[in-house]
């Protein structure tokens, strides 16, 4: 199943931000080298991404999602993905 996923971080300034996103990078690019996070990209001007996410189930997908470092501080947006009539 396809996933459309719009992530917004919110870092509270007192948090050491570093480590965290390192710890996402890393994470990022294991997902990506799976197969399973199939896009990212940044928001122009937000500290926010859409991305793809190509996975089984809603729950493999939640437990994705939430395992991330920055889950603590994301806004989390998922929307499903079904087949266009029109697409060829
Ligand atoms: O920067 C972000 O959009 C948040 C998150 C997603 C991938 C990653 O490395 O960090």
């Amino acid at each position: 199943m396809l996933f459309h996923v719009r992530m917004d971080v919110h870092l509270p300034p007192d948090v050491d931000a570093a480590p965290l996103v390192a710890q996402e990078k890393a994470r990022a690019i294991e997902l990506q080298q799976s197969g399973e996070w199939t896009h990212l990209w940044r928001i122009v001007g937000e500290y926010a991404n859409y991305s793809i996410f190509n996975v089984p189930t809603n729950d493999e997908l939640h437990d994705i999602l939430s395992s991330l470092p920055l889950f603590p501080y994301m806004k989390v947006h998922v929307t499903p993905l079904a087949t266009h009539p029109s697409k060829i």
